[in-house]
């Protein structure tokens, strides 16, 4: 497998880890946080941890359908166990006399007595109503037992977790009805570009679909963000520190995209330095070289900005590779590193000079251990195989791809929250 970090770079490009690992150290939780009932919690962040208060689980309890007996009575009782008690789960049991079993059921509470649960298909009824176990019993077979997974008071969440499904069953588990979640961050998203045109808008000639806007909404709003949508800004100085300043006024965070490179069209960095500052541009990636962070200033605490390529795809892999981490952290949450694992390339394809090429690749079901093949066309601007891939195969800069040979991925469904 090639070594990412041996990348020879383009001079003037920062390397993709160290651009992650400069933003998340730039990022600082940036909401204050308020109380959320369970029911409008999906997709909040915890504020403060969570420790238990409840044991989990609550009583020893049945983990089968079967019978509840006591191991020593099967040898004094070689004629079967009658059954005299049937334990439903919610209900209380009686002590199990010696020499008897209880019928019970997955989740009811062990009678006190009983030493093991056997699951009925090991169990015969004789004629008189006997249980007769075939295999062996083990002390604590099939019993779950009082606070197995968590005492009380034990941590059960930390503060930055994600309020998923698992992490919401957990806390209704415990009976919890309201939690301290972080406020919701407000992104607010500028697109730059006199070429730009809503759909459902006419074209006139030069003139493309503002696709960017559409692609970023969806993702900020997956995220759980706040979006305040600054629309289409005109490639004018002027206009464009007019948008910043509102943009910074009214968010937490600032994602543009479009007019980063060094054309004269190109306005963020100088207005950005005008309003702010540029802490880096560059990045030695393929899409998204020019990927920018910076500052505005405001007279209490400045406004991260996120300046993302124009290029749909580019905009799309630097949100998913750096600004997503970045908006996750500012959202209070602790965003995992990415995971990657090796996969071999099912093509071969030219060298990409000096940045880390990211490749939309899908992987072919066909074939026993992964295997990656092109998803379609890679332009910057091609989102027709960004639509199809699975991920991204990650290809040093200045390294060929060659078929048989081994290579990181990075899978896109670790993008999804
Ligand atoms: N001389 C150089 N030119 C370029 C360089 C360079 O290093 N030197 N870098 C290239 C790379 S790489 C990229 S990526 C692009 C990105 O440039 P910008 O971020 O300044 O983006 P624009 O020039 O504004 O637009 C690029 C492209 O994307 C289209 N676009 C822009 N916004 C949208 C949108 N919201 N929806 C759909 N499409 C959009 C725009 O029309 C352009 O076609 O720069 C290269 N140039
Ligand atoms: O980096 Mo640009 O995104 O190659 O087209």
């Amino acid at each position: 497998m090639s070594c990412a970090s041996c990348d020879t770079l383009t001079p003037g490009l920062i390397d993709l880890d160290d651009a992650r690992r400069r933003l998340l150290a730039d990022a600082r939780p940036l909401t204050p946080s308020e109380s959320c009932p369970l029911d409008a919690a999906p997709g909040r962040i915890l504020a403060e941890p969570v420790n238990a208060r409840l044991a989990m689980p609550g009583a020893d309890n049945s983990a089968m359908d079967g019978y509840a007996l006591r191991i020593a009575d099967l040898e004094t009782h070689p004629n079967g166990l009658p059954v005299i008690q049937r334990i439903p789960a919610g209900c209380a049991p009686a002590l199990l006399a010696e020499g008897s079993c209880a019928r019970i059921f997955t989740g009811a509470p062990i009678p006190a007595g009983a030493d093991c649960v056997v699951p009925q298909e090991r169990c015969r009824i004789d004629d008189q109503g006997r249980v007769h176990i075939q295999g062996e019993a083990l002390p604590g077979a099939n019993i779950r037992r009082r606070g197995e997974e968590y005492l009380e008071d034990a941590p059960l969440l930390p503060a930055g977790q994600l309020l998923d499904a698992p992490a919401l069953a957990l806390l209704a588990s415990q009976g919890i009805v309201e939690v301290e979640v972080f406020a919701r961050l407000r992104v607010a998203l500028v697109s730059t570009g006199d070429e730009l045109v809503e759909p459902g808008m006419p074209l006139a000639p030069g003139q493309l679909y503002n696709s960017n806007r559409a692609m970023l909404s969806a993702l900020l709003r997956q995220q759980d963000c706040e979006l305040v949508d600054l629309g289409i800004v005109a490639d004018t100085a002027a206009g464009l520190r007019d948008a910043l300043c509102q943009a910074r006024d009214s968010a937490d965070v600032v994602i543009c995209t479009g007019g980063v490179s060094v054309g004269e069209e190109d306005h963020i960095r100088p207005v950005l330095a005008g309003l702010g500052e540029l802490i880096f541009h560059g990045v030695a990636m393929k899409p998204g070289k020019p990927f920018a962070f910076g500052r505005l200033h405001r007279a209490v605490g400045d406004v991260p900005l996120l300046g993302l390529p124009g290029n749909p795809v580019a905009s799309l892999v630097t949100w998913q590779v750096l600004g997503q981490a970045f908006v996750q952290a500012c959202q209070g949450r602790r965003p995992r590193p990415l995971q990657q694992f090796p996969v071999k390339a099912g093509f071969s394809r030219r060298t990409t000079q000096g940045r880390r090429e990211l490749l939309r690749v899908v992987l072919d079901p066909t074939e026993p251990s992964p295997v990656v093949r092109l998803a379609g066309g890679q332009g910057s601007a091609m989102l027709g195989a960004a639509c199809q891939a699975d991920g991204y195969l990650m290809v040093p800069g200045n390294t060929p791809v060659l078929e048989g040979n081994d290579y990181v991925f990075l899978s896109v469904a670790q993008f999804a929250v």
